[in-house]
């Protein structure tokens, strides 16, 4: 019933303005499935490889399409994602590109929850899955790699955590993005967007923790439920390794001082989450952080990369108590899938994620529901942020 007999793949833009792809396939009942492969700005160097949206679709027209078409059932997921390894034959996705293989592989589970018309959420999480919904994480002020000029640290994000339902967190993390727009203008701090449609002031960061601080407060009186703040350091992308220093605008900070900076941010800030605040190869500085902090959930980025070999090396040190999780940052949905099962089966929390670079593609909204991921990191506003958020609310509708 769910045998694939086509697979369409074709150029479209991402938020960027990029080439992207997406795959489209048909199933022998007539389900029918569209995905489209997101792509980052600050990826970390463990990354499984995405060439260029043309090179790619050639090649997963050469080796992958032939090995799927008529031979594999999109409702065995692990099927299509091991003809996509196969066909692959690297442990990078360096043949057919993991846009191509995320692309594929995510219209797959689209095409087999149409068949077998159940929602996508429903078909990947199956009946017993949890009835919680993901909290989502909203950035607000960034800069980094994703806007030019802008803060140091890459995403000061809001973090809704006593919101009663995911919607009531969609809407509070909008109203603190418009209460950031509304605070820097009342300082006359002109500001445009970054890449994820958060603010991009040009502006250093302490002042942003006010600023972000000022609205997550303002908001959480507005709609009486407590919302924290949260990080995306993307350390790696300031760390110089001939130097061993993070480079700031304003300084530079050894391993130590960095480790020292950002439990003291933790604190002045209760900060509920912090991300890659460490080089992506820093292992036993996660380990040390992790440790300093007590409330703070220390997440892995680029440091895991969505990988189970560097998930178990950092399980071994204790490196981190969350993993951030991008089915492109390693290629197919079983793999996305099993880091996030041996996360929570060693206490680590799963947070699902977009990229930088995004298309209206809403999986990571069913991806996260239908593993009880307690997160979501999905931007607060713009349009292709809001297709995942919006698609959160239609699923708490009906879940
Ligand atoms: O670092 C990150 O977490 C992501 C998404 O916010 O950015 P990018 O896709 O550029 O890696
Ligand atoms: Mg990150």
């Amino acid at each position: 019933m769910t045998l694939v007999t086509e697979i369409r793949l074709r150029e479209i833009l991402d938020s960027r303005g990029n080439a992207t792809v997406e795959a489209e396939i048909t199933t022998e009942s007539g389900g029918f499935g569209r995905a489209a492969a997101p792509s980052g700005a600050s990826t970390g160097a463990h990354e499984a490889t995405s060439p260029p949206a043309g090179e790619a679709i050639a090649a997963a027209r050469e080796h992958a399409v032939p090995r799927i078409e008529g031979q594999v059932y999109a409702g065995d997921q692990r099927s299509i994602d091991a003809a996509l390894r196969a066909a692959d034959g690297t442990d990078d996705f360096s043949t057919i590109g993991a846009n191509s293989a995320v692309s594929i592989s995510m219209a797959a589970a689209k095409a087999a929850a149409d068949t077998l018309g159940a929602p996508l959420y429903q078909h990947l999480g199956g009946a017993f899955r949890g009835d919680e919904l993901p909290t989502p994480l909203g950035n607000v002020i960034g800069g980094g790699e994703h806007a030019a000029d802008a803060t140091d640290i890459q995403e000061f994000l809001a973090v809704p955590i006593g919101a009663p339902s995911a919607t009531d967190a969609v809407f509070a993390n909008a109203a603190v993005h418009e209460a950031v727009g509304e605070i820097l203008a009342d300082r006359g701090v002109p500001a445009a967007k970054g890449d994820e449609g958060a603010w991009a002031p040009s502006i250093d960061d302490e002042e942003a923790f006010e600023v972000v601080a000022a609205a997550t407060d303002r908001v959480a009186d507005e709609v009486g439920f407590a919302i924290s703040m949260g990080l995306d350091v993307a350390a790696a992308e300031m760390y110089d390794a001939d130097d061993g220093v993070y480079q700031y605008s304003d300084t530079e900070r050894t391993p130590d001082e960095q480790i020292e900076y950002v439990a003291e941010l933790a604190d002045e800030y209760d900060l509920a989450y912090v991300e890659d605040p460490l080089d992506e190869e820093d292992f036993a500085g996660f380990a040390e952080l992790t440790d300093r902090v007590d409330e703070t959930l220390i997440c892995g980025d680029d440091l895991f990369v969505t990988n189970v070999e560097r998930l178990e090396r950092g399980i071994e040190v204790d490196s981190a108590s969350a993993i951030l999780v991008k089915p492109n940052q390693i290629g197919t949905l079983s793999d996305a899938v099993d880091a996030v099962e041996l996360a929570v089966e060693n206490g680590l929390t799963p947070v699902i994620s977009h990229r930088s670079g995004e298309t209206e593609d809403t999986t990571i909204a069913h991806l996260a529901v239908a593993t009880d991921a307690p997160f979501i990191k999905t931007g607060a506003v713009a349009g292709e942020r809001t297709a995942k958020l919006n698609e959160l609310i239609r699923i708490e509708e009906t879940a």
